[in-house]
């Protein structure tokens, strides 16, 4: 594997298991922390709640204690005084009742109990001259409990459940109402330990213990505290909640995201990428195979035969990637690359060997473009080379629409360029291009010159090739031709130019180059006089 694709695999493999164990650490670490904080959230609300109801309740008893001190209704505890008392009591949301008390006794109330109850010592008096007593029970009320407070005589009863019913009926967590002075529970729900307490000293606090999660907070009176707790094996349950809804949520999240990588690894170890690669770090070079003409066996040009390299040193055939780079749309560049290193190349033969030509292998592509004439100028001007040094080879492909090949053809003719149909007759339509074109020669396809000197149909194709060739004016150049047996029977045919191993496979430029300086000492022509393959 190249070192690059090596280094995409890897990289892909380490993105890939990041994108899959990071999400699901983030959402192990995400659940804790925010299971965390929603139960610390809700303890501190609950608080909040709790001592928020807790002072609704009081004002709900003062503004009663004020009114009844202001319009006392007939005197106490008469018919009058109770109507009233009924009706303030009915508009109180956290109030049960409304009463007198006199020397500690609960003398009547809009409860309509008739017996006097002694309530005893109140729990706590506040600065402003309140007394409280926390569990009050009426003999005819059994089981329940209420919290009273008395100001200047007059008495208001509360449930204590009113104000501390915030919770739902299936709730883990406990709450409490404190009085801060000797910590005696006011109001409670769950379990509430002692011990907490100890720990409060006045200012809202969150602590755990073995057992527990504990938050408390101070009223704005200070008087009191709301405590709410919950298990610490309820706060897991919690977390375990929310990470059976975060983990696999981020874990797909990771898997899309491995997924894209995947995908864009994919994408980038693919033929097509690699193709650009070698585009942009340049992994192609030219070879070339040298044409010669028949009846001298002089080297007159060469075919320019695109090489890939990669950079592992495997080689690539361009049967296999200039149709990956032409289904790819990348068979322009591949084209604009060999022009500039043809250009590069073919400097030194043309000004030693300036009759000889370089034929260039154009896909429909090129042929479509109607910047390929503007390029092979570049071509020229870079090479020092004259346009009858060109010759273009137009694939049948390349020709299928003549809507889009023709004008570039009549341009580039036009400029001295000479245009050969390679590969003629391996297509369906072969001979409508010689009627739509125009021409300057014809290449004989391998497959017909490897029948010739056999019985094969194929065989006679060729010359039938050759006959079709010659009445319409074009020059032949056979193509792959290996033995002498061939190249024989083509010249006896009139072909006039052949390529082939016969000759000399496709070589690199200074090869070339010593190749035809050899052909023409053997030949014993000076260089500026070989022959141009004229059209
Ligand atoms: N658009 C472009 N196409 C190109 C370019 N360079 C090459 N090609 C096309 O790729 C196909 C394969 O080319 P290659 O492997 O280079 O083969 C060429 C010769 O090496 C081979 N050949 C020549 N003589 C012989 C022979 O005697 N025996 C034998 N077995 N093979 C031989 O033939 C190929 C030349 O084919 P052609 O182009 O049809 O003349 C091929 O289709 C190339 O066209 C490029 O730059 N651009």
């Amino acid at each position: 594997m190249q070192a690059h694709k090596q280094r995409i695999f890897v990289g892909a493999w380490i993105a890939g298991v990041l994108a899959v164990v990071v999400p699901l650490a983030l959402s192990l670490y995400l659940s804790h922390r925010w299971g965390d904080e929603r139960v610390t959230a809700e303890l501190r609300q609950l608080d909040t709640d709790l001592l928020r109801r807790v002072r609704a309740s009081r004002e709900q008893s003062q503004a009663i204690f004020e009114a009844l001190k202001a319009e006392p209704g007939g005197p106490a505890c008469g018919p009058a005084q109770l109507a009233r008392m009924r009706v303030l009591a009915a508009k109180a949301s956290y109030l049960q009742a409304v009463g007198r008390i006199e020397d500690e006794v609960l003398t009547c109330s809009t409860l309509g109990l008739e017996t006097a109850i002694r309530l005893g010592i109140p729990s706590r008096v506040d600065a402003d001259g309140t007394a409280w007593w926390n569990t009050v029970e009426f003999p005819q009320i059994p089981g329940a409990k209420f919290n009273v407070a008395e100001r200047e005589g007059y008495a208001a009863i509360a449930s204590p459940d009113l104000v501390i019913d915030i919770l739902k009926p299936d709730s883990v967590i406990s709450l409490a109402q404190i009085s801060t002075r000797d910590h005696e529970i006011i109001r409670s729900r769950g379990t509430i330990l002692p011990e907490w307490f100890a720990r409060f000293e006045g200012e809202p606090i969150l602590f755990e213990d073995d057992e527990y999660l504990v938050a408390i907070q101070p009223s704005n009176t200070g008087n009191s505290a709301a405590i709410a707790a919950m298990k610490q094996s309820d706060v897991s349950q919690r977390i375990l909640q929310l990470g059976l809804r975060l983990v696999p949520l981020y874990l797909l999240g990771g898997l899309l995201l491995a997924g894209a990588i995947y995908a864009l690894a994919r994408q980038r170890l693919s033929f097509k990428a690699d193709l650009r690669y070698a585009l942009e770090h340049k992994q192609f070079y030219m070879v070339y195979q040298p044409v010669m003409e028949l009846a001298t066996g002089r080297c007159v040009g060469a075919e320019a035969l695109i090489r890939w390299n990669q950079s592992d040193g495997q080689m690539v055939s361009p049967l296999v990637f200039i149709p990956a780079a032409e289904e790819h749309g990348l068979i322009q560049q591949v084209t604009l690359q060999v022009m500039e290193m043809v250009a590069r190349d073919a400097a030194d033969l043309i000004r030693d060997y300036p009759e000889t030509h370089i034929a260039i292998n154009f896909s429909a592509e090129d042929l479509h473009s109607p910047e390929t004439e503007a390029r092979l100028q570049t071509l020229l001007k870079d090479a020092g080379a004259a346009s009858s040094n060109i010759l273009i080879e137009a694939t049948e492909r390349g020709l299928m629409t003549p809507e889009k090949a023709k004008a570039v053809l009549i341009s580039v003719r036009s400029s001295g360029f000479k245009v050969a149909i390679d590969d003629f007759g391996t297509g369906n339509s072969s001979l409508s291009y010689l009627a739509t074109y125009d021409l300057d020669f014809l290449k004989i396809d391998k497959m017909f010159v490897d029948a010739l000197g056999s019985d094969a149909p194929t065989a006679r194709v060729a010359f039938h090739i050759i006959e079709i060739a010659r009445s319409l004016g074009l020059q032949m150049i056979a193509e792959g031709v290996e033995t002498q047996a061939q190249c024989d029977i083509l010249t006896g045919a009139g072909v006039q130019y052949a390529q082939g191993w016969l000759f000399g496979k496709p070589m690199p430029m200074r090869s070339l180059v010593e190749f035809i300086g050899q052909r023409h000492r053997l030949a014993d022509v000076p260089p500026e006089h070989v022959p141009a393959t004229t059209a």
